[in-house]
């Protein structure tokens, strides 16, 4: 199976990256911003979800109206701690998802995950996942991820971040050719210490001011 990989252009997302890109933005800004940014990723990503049809009085007059089908639930999973920036805008707008969390930080010299935390909701079985990190850089936190969430039996597992590297789409795809890839921007390549250029700097470091 080849992945899907959307790119989500919207002019708003753009010109808001744009504000969250500029090293001034300060961290209270750039954690508004990925706030915003998220609800409107979280549009993207469900847009396919089914409707069933429920009768209702309007003011005026019966109809029948659209609602979300009762049997599509969703689980949204964010790797922390990054995440939670994105998890915190996603859950506004989708506000009856369960959540889930896995904790992972970067080596800085081997650029490894390794893991620190790892909790879902037990009924993961019968959900749609979204696991949500706003960067893919070599690809091995999300390939990590997605692994282990797995294990878990998901109905679905779909991946969405702001920003990805050429470098960690392909081998995000190369790893997890099933799992669909949500982005707002793919930029350039990674330096060597596997940041994202341009990019944003830290995103974890820029959403809590650990730096
Ligand atoms: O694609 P990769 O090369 O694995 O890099 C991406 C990962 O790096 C960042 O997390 P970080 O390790 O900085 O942890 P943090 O969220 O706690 O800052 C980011 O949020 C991703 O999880
Ligand atoms: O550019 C990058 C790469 C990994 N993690 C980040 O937060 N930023
Ligand atoms: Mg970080």
């Amino acid at each position: 199976m080849q992945n899907q990989v959307t790119i989500i252009e919207h002019p708003l997302i753009q010109h808001k990256l744009t504000l969250m890109r500029k090293a001034e933005t300060s961290t209270t800004k750039f954690r508004n911003l990925l706030k915003e940014i998220s609800l409107l990723l979280a549009y993207e990503v469900t847009r396919d979800l089914p409707l069933k049809s429920e009768q209702i009085k309007t003011p005026l007059a019966p109809m029948n109206a659209p609602v979300l089908a009762p049997d599509k639930k969703l689980v949204l999973v964010s790797i922390m701690r990054a995440g939670q920036g994105i998890l915190d805008g996603m859950l506004e707008l989708i506000p009856s998802a369960r959540v889930g969390h896995i904790g992972l930080y970067r080596d800085p010299k081997t650029l490894i995950p390794v893991e620190y935390y790892f909790k879902v909701p037990h009924d993961v079985e019968q959900r749609d996942m979204i696991v949500v990190d706003p960067m893919l850089a070599t690809g091995n936190s999300a390939i990590a991820a997605v692994e282990r969430l797995k294990s878990t039996n998901p109905l679905s597992i779909r991946f969405v971040c702001l920003l990805a590297a050429p470098e960690g789409i392909k081998h995000f795809c190369e790893t997890h050719s099933d799992v669909p890839i949500y982005a707002a921007a793919i930029d350039d390549y990674l330096d060597e210490h596997g940041y994202i250029i341009p990019g944003l700097g830290d995103a974890g470091d820029r959403l809590f001011g650990t730096k």
